[in-house]
């Protein structure tokens, strides 16, 4: 029985809706990762970051997994690697950044990973499409779906939104 986590997906340039569904089937190719179930893909205005740049797509995706927590950062960070590769364009935004919001119930605080995502339960891009895609979430003993009303508001964009998978798993998610 491996742990669930929720990774967060965001992108900015290029085609971002191939590169979040690319992303997401990519996690779902790993051996020891299994998609349960996705968000519908959010737009929103970039959050901090220098001006001018364009708007995000953002999603979230419920994962079992048998990995570490460092080994889910490595497997996201793979994932990150194969999509930065543009080899027109030299360094630039990012094409895709996908970050562990939670790992089960694990409090983690390292150099190179806190978990609990430090920022989610304030960010409207991760916690809005996270309701939806589980209504029931809760994060830290909170409500996800009143975190996300709370949240700033994804800058005037949204609510519509494009399915991330072709066909998205049985509601629940635990088909098997
Ligand atoms: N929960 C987490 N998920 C992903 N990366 C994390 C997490 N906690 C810490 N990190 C560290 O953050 C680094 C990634 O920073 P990055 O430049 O992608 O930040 P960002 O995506 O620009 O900003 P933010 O962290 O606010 O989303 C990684 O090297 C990783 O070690
Ligand atoms: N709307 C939006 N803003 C952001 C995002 C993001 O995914 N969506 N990611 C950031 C760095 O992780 C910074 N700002």
């Amino acid at each position: 029985m491996g742990t669930r986590a929720v990774l967060a997906l965001g992108a900015n340039l290029g085609d971002r809706e191939a590169t979040l569904r690319g992303a997401a089937l990519e996690l779902a190719a790993h051996p020891r990762i299994t998609l349960v179930r996705a968000s519908p893909i959010v737009r929103s205005r970039p959050v901090g970051g220098p001006a001018g740049q364009g708007d995000y797509l953002n999603a979230v995706v419920e994962v079992e997994t048998e990995l570490s927590p460092f080994g889910l950062l490595r497997a996201c960070q793979e994932v990150e690697e194969r999509h930065h590769r543009t080899r027109t364009q030299r360094w630039g935004p990012r094409t895709l950044d996908v970050d562990i919001v939670v790992y089960g119930d694990l409090r983690l605080d390292e150099p190179d990973l806190t978990v609990p995502h430090l920022r989610a339960g304030t960010r409207a891009f991760v916690l809005v499409p996270w309701a939806l895609m589980d209504p029931g979430a809760t994060l830290e003993g909170r409500s996800v779906a009143e975190l996300a009303r709370r949240a700033e508001d994804l800058g005037g964009l949204g609510p519509d939104t494009i399915p991330l998978l072709p066909e998205d798993p049985a509601p629940g998610g635990d088909g098997d």
